[in-house]
């Protein structure tokens, strides 16, 4: 899949550059040919080329999840369309077709990946999670503004398409949200497809409320359609009449689980710690082994401590990570619930890859980590103190969901496994503490925070959050649970490193008092 990876919907985004140019040469060339295939081609050049022509220039129109989901929309609805009528298996191709054909394959080769329904869906989820944590307008949303920046207006069928997957997630709450809104939008003066109009919106807008048990609802909304003689929504309105409930029916849409504003989403969107509690953090210069190299320390909750170090990574160390990862890239996964195995899982929308410090600059950044932490971090594929650094691209509203770092204080697996049943953890210990790069700056959300403690940390490009995940006495620190907010507009990466906890006992001693 793509939608994983906003750096791969930048590639998606460049490489249609290239298809419009070969289409566009491709319709010149049949300018003159007057058989009705090509107006259909003609009007799909004119459809595509006002916006890709921008788009393939433009390095930060991906990091738009509404750009993202027009993107990925042109390439599962629109560029097949195009394919379908141009390019065939067993006939003769003139030469802009064959040029078509072939940037199509080199194109196809490069990103790796063609975007699917599955794409569509996730995206769209992934938009209508975005709202649920950042509450964004969506009538803004919808005219091209997020957030203050201009991106791609929806258009009502893209909403409506937006709408049924809110509906069969059962978003029900954002569902209805959205059908309103595209209700005021209405009459489309501009926009012309007939699928999309006011009975078909109503008739959604009714189906959320029945599926919310809102039967009676449901039905007032197809009442004014079967009055005035709309014969095909006669069906549903009688089976919404005939499931009223009459002793009472819920007033609202209850909220579902994703819908809820937790102490989590609310972190997400702005720090929330008292004036009083932050008048308590401070910053200071700490002392390394090396006596010249000071770490640049910011303390960002107190207790257990959350330390922030400002410029512990150049900007083209950074680039260097993001472009090494990038040639190894990978759907992130979590552990398995019952302790083995690794698998993808909607919680973490993300790409990821390894970089071990067989490069020199990677090696580099791992004995920094260890002078400004004062752990042992050294590698070696016999013995690791600390594991590789695992950088991290997120997708379109990519986010990684509250979590443990440390591999056994994960409550799935209490009790489920034993220690040493874990092969990843013997010999090594589990993750005492974990380093947390940014490696650049994100527009908008994208936060790491700590629901348990209250505790914000921004992204800040070239610095790095750093925490204990275990407590002294080796069990792991509950307050520790932590998360990675979706991001709204840009790109985040990061580089985890995870230390571990054999190759510390002088340097964190075990205490059982604490
Ligand atoms: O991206 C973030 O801010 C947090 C990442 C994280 O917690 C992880 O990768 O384990
Ligand atoms: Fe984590």
């Amino acid at each position: 899949e793509i939608f994983s990876s906003v750096y791969k919907l930048s590639i998606l985004a460049k490489e249609e550059g290239k298809l419009l140019e070969a289409f566009k040469k491709f319709v010149t060339i049949q300018i003159n040919d007057q058989r009705s295939i090509y107006f259909e081609l003609q009007r799909l050049l004119d459809d595509l080329e006002p916006t890709v022509s921008q788009s393939c220039q433009d390095p930060k129109y991906a990091e738009n999840p509404i750009n993202a989901f027009h993107l990925i929309g042109r390439f599962v609805y629109k560029w097949p369309v195009v394919f379908a009528n141009i390019l065939c298996e067993d006939c003769e191709l003139d030469e802009a077709a064959l040029h078509l054909n072939m940037t199509y394959q080199t194109v196809n080769g490069k990103i790796d990946y063609w975007p699917d329904d599955h794409d569509i869906k996730a995206s769209a989820q992934a938009l209508l999670r975005l709202r649920t944590f950042y509450y964004f307008n969506i009538d803004e949303t919808i005219n091209g503004v997020l957030f203050g920046e201009h991106c791609q207006p929806l258009n009502p069928s893209q909403i409506l398409k937006l709408i049924r997957i809110a509906t069969d997630s059962n978003m029900l709450h954002e569902a209805r949200l959205w059908c309103e809104a595209l209700l005021r939008k209405l009459p489309f003066s501009s926009y012309k497809d007939e699928h999309v109009n006011e009975v078909a919106i109503l008739r959604l807008l009714a189906t959320i409320y029945n599926k919310a048990g809102m039967h009676e609802r449901a039905a007032d909304i197809l009442f004014p359609l079967h009055q005035l003689g709309h014969s095909e929504i006669d069906r549903e309105y009688e089976l919404y009449k005939n499931n009223v409930i009459e002793t009472g029916e819920p007033h609202n849409i209850a909220l579902v689980k994703d819908e809820y504003d937790s102490q989590y989403k609310q972190l997400c969107r702005e720090n929330r710690k008292t004036p009083r509690e932050l008048s308590e953090l401070y910053c200071y210069l700490s002392n390394t082994s090396i006596p010249y190299y000071k770490g640049k320390l910011e303390i960002v909750n107190l207790q257990p401590v959350i330390y922030l170090f400002h410029d512990v990574i150049s900007n083209n160390e950074a680039a260097y990570f993001r472009n090494e990862a990038t040639k190894k890239f990978k759907r992130s996964v979590v552990l398995g619930d019952d302790g083995h195995g690794f698998s993808t899982d909607k919680e973490r929308i993300s790409q990821t890859a390894w970089l071990f410090d067989e490069l020199e600059i990677v090696k580099r950044a791992t004995l920094r980590v260890g002078l400004l932490t004062g752990l042992v971090t050294t590698w070696s594929p016999l013995y690791s103190n600390s594991e590789p650094f695992q950088i991290v691209n997120y997708g379109i509203g990519g986010m990684y969901h509250p979590h443990f770092d440390a591999l056994l204080s994960d409550k799935r697996l209490q009790g489920v496994v034993e220690a040493n049943e874990i092969q990843e953890l013997k010999g090594t210990g589990d993750r005492i503490a974990t380093w947390l790069y940014y490696l650049n700056d994100v527009e908008v959300g994208g936060a790491t925070v700590f629901p348990n403690i209250n505790t914000r940390v921004p992204v800040i490009k070239g610095a790095a959050a750093f925490w204990y995940n275990l407590l002294p006495r080796g069990d792991s620190d509950n307050r520790t649970l932590h998360a990675g907010c979706p991001v709204v507009i840009g790109s985040k990466w990061v580089g985890n490193k995870w230390i571990r906890e054999a190759g510390q006992m002088f340097k964190r001693p075990c205490d059982l008092d604490l």
